[in-house]
């Protein structure tokens, strides 16, 4: 890049570097940011490198411990570890930490990729391998990147954010051989039903797209649709 005239800039960006006050203020500035951001995927990809077969588990942060959905979703931890992959959460409470937990006693490898966020939960005490993000997109690569496969438990908005960037990227074969597993029928059902009667129905997808979907309450089947599905699946 080129800057003259009354474009070029001064003093000169290094003396930025050397000025212990201007330096402050350049970390508040976006190419700082572009930095930062080069640094997440240079973290993630560096530690994940060597994972091999990983299926992400996605799920309520807010799962209590004792309730239905914990135990499936640890279920499906130990499950995943059984059939040889290793286990992919963000790191938090609830059905991540679930996974997670179900995975570190089976004696896989249970990974967390956590998210900084304004009210800080911590990576959960099952995750053994652990990265923390700051930034959600660059979190997401390393999801689809480093998984054959997305088991998706009953969540909220991060959930469904989850579950749906999924779905996009394989409608659109940015990624192949990706099953999407959802777990629970009851919980996932309605919004099913929306989706084959308003979506295919107003023709924002097609109908073929609903069969990207597959659900289950079986922690078993999941985890077996998974397998079958990702045999063929490459990494991006
Ligand atoms: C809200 C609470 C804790 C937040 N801590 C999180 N740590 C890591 N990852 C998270 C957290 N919250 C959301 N996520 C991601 O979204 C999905 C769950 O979101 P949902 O809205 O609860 O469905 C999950 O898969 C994570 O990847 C404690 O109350």
């Amino acid at each position: 890049m080129i800057l003259r005239r009354s474009r070029a800039t001064t003093p000169q960006a290094d003396s930025y570097l050397l000025d212990t006050k201007e330096f402050k203020d350049f970390t508040h500035t976006d190419p700082w940011r572009v930095l930062r951001i080069q640094a997440e995927f240079v973290e993630g990809f560096g530690t994940l490198a060597d994972l091999g077969p990983a299926v992400s588990v996605f799920g309520s942060a807010r799962a209590a411990r004792d309730s239905p959905r914990y135990r499936q979703a640890q279920e499906i931890g130990k499950r995943l570890v059984e059939a040889g992959f290793a286990v992919i959460t963000g790191g938090g409470p609830g059905a991540m930490e679930a996974a997670n937990k179900g995975a570190f006693k089976a004696g896989g490898t249970s990974v967390g990729l956590g998210i900084e966020l304004p009210f800080e939960t911590g990576m959960n005490e099952w995750v053994d391998v652990g990265i923390n993000f700051r930034y959600f997109f660059a979190r997401k690569t390393m999801f689809v990147k480093y998984s054959q496969g997305f088991i998706v438990l009953p969540g909220g908005f991060g959930t469904l954010d989850e579950l749906f960037e999924a779905l996009t990227l394989v409608q659109t074969q940015k990624v192949t051989s990706f099953p999407i597993i959802l777990v629970g029928t009851d919980y996932w059902g309605p919004l099913m039903e929306w989706i084959r009667t308003t979506l295919v129905g107003e023709g924002t997808i097609s109908a073929s797209d609903v069969d990207l979907i597959r659900i289950t309450d079986d922690p078993a089947e999941a985890v077996r649709i998974t397998a079958e599905g990702s045999a063929h699946h490459h990494n991006p």
